[in-house]
């Protein structure tokens, strides 16, 4: 049996209109009575995903900005990696390019992004990797918004590290997630799971997908796993 539990949240704990999967939320709960550990990876800011730890139980244990920022429990140490200023300048080539033909990128809560960018899917993805295709910057679309990030920061790396300061190998976890983003913590899991709605990478780099969508399929795969 995994001995923790690492998982995405927007279209792995969410539903179809992006809800929080109340259902998901009484399977983690039981996991947190029975003291075992949550960590919560997202490419949600750091605020958002405290507010989140609150409210689901979890211990503070978090990835945020797909890897750019994580810390261990509320008081640890919140650690910030990559180079917001070069995805800025990289957005703003975006923008320079996109807005004179009349697409309107909204930047997502960027007064609380340490790390990375975000903003609207309103362009092709396609269309953003091709203008920033001599940047040194990923394009990461996770089906809710465009990430610019450096090469190299991920959910995985941070997974890693924070693994490490918890005692455990990520091999000890069950991991969960949907989308691009998660490829690099899926593939580190001992057991790792992807919901039924997740994107073809996210099934790719998945031992098991399984049969129900979103939330209710990682409840699923908690009462199947632990
Ligand atoms: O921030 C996003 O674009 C998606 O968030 P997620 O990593 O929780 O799915
Ligand atoms: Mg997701």
């Amino acid at each position: 049996m995994p001995r923790a539990f690492i998982t995405d949240i927007d279209g792995t704990l969410t539903d179809d209109r992006r809800r929080l999967s109340t259902e998901v939320v009484d399977e983690m709960r039981k996991l947190l009575d029975n003291d075992i550990p949550i960590i919560l990876a997202s490419g949600n800011t750091l605020c958002f995903l405290d507010a989140f730890s609150h409210m689901i139980g979890t211990d503070g244990t978090i990835i945020a900005e797909n890897g750019g920022v994580y810390r261990l429990g509320y008081l640890g140490k919140k650690q910030i990696s990559g180079n917001q200023e070069l995805c800025l300048a990289a957005y703003q080539k975006v923008v320079d390019e996109l807005q004179p033909k009349g697409d309107d990128l909204r930047l997502f809560s960027n007064r609380y992004r340490d790390s990375d960018i975000a903003f609207s899917r309103d362009a092709p993805t396609e269309t953003v990797k091709e203008i920033l295709k001599d940047m040194p910057v990923v394009v990461i679309d996770t089906g809710f918004a465009i990430h610019l990030q450096v090469p190299g920061i991920t959910k995985g790396a941070a997974f890693e590290k924070l693994a490490e300061q918890m005692g455990l190998a990520p091999s000890d976890f069950l991991v969960a997630g949907d989308s691009v983003n998660d490829v690099s913590m899926l593939k580190l899991g001992g057991i790792s799971v992807a919901p039924a709605n997740a994107s073809p990478e996210a099934k790719m780099a998945a031992d098991h997908v399984m049969e129900k969508s979103y939330g209710e399929g990682t409840a699923e795969a908690l009462r199947k796993y632990f």
